[in-house]
């Protein structure tokens, strides 16, 4: 049978990170085979686009396409085998990231974004999608006290990460089925909770 496809979506800071782990160990504990990953990397190619997309300034449809390509070797080389053979998939971060980001940060035409989702996965939807959300000064917060020296994003203004937040907003307003919104401004106890619950709905 074919394993399930859950992402983890949110502004940066939010929390993501601290519950991949935790989940994939969760899920094996049921006896699952669950595949980490993350985007944009996931692959050779990908990891040699993320330090790129990361760090150097270019052009919006520049950065979008290779988001794009990114994910389309990820999907080819990782995603889809593991999928096939069975294998749950957790990634940090996919499709929803791009248009928050490039859309709801940078103001991408939606066409744009539709087309490119439609072109790389027009037949593959995360299972699952766990959206992170806080208000952002928690989230700037969190990251102040992680010391973490901060990527090309990270260093964005407040507005466009309010930005982010409201597009990804909309997206898991218009996506109910697919997409849970985590309350994130919580201990990690809590949220553990909340995805303890989910978790063991998505496996029964
Ligand atoms: N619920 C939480 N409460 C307090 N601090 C947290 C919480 N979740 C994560 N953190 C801390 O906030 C920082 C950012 O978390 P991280 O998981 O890396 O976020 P993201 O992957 O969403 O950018 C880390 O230092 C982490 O330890
Ligand atoms: C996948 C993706 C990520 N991003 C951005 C969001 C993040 O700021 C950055 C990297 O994400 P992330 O892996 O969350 O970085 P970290 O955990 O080290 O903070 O890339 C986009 O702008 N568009 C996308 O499509």
């Amino acid at each position: 049978m074919r394993g399930k496809f859950i992402t983890f979506e949110g502004i940066d800071g939010a929390g993501k990170s601290s519950h991949v782990e935790w989940l994939a160990e969760t899920l094996r504990q049921r006896g699952l085979s669950v595949l980490v990953t993350r985007e944009p990397g996931g692959t050779a190619l990908g990891e040699k686009l993320r330090e790129l997309l990361l760090s150097e300034a270019m052009h919006l449809e520049t950065e979008t396409l290779l988001m794009f390509a990114a994910r389309r070797e990820h999907l080819a080389q990782r995603i889809e085998p593991a999928l096939a053979r069975g294998e749950w998939v957790i990634c940090d971060r996919f499709s929803d990231a791009t248009w928050a980001y490039q859309g709801g940060g940078r103001g991408l035409d939606k066409a744009k974004f539709l087309a490119l989702e439609r072109w790389v996965h027009e037949h593959l939807q995360p299972d699952l999608t766990l959206l992170f959300d806080l208000p952002l000064e928690v989230a700037r917060e969190r990251i102040v006290l992680a010391n973490r020296v901060l990527d090309k994003f990270e260093q964005e203004r407040a507005d466009f990460h309010e930005r982010v937040r409201q597009a990804y907003l909309e997206r898991a307003h218009a996506n109910p089925s697919r997409m849970r919104v985590i309350g994130a401004d919580d201990s990690l106890e809590n949220i553990r909770k909340q995805l303890e619950v989910i978790a063991s709905s998505i496996c029964s």
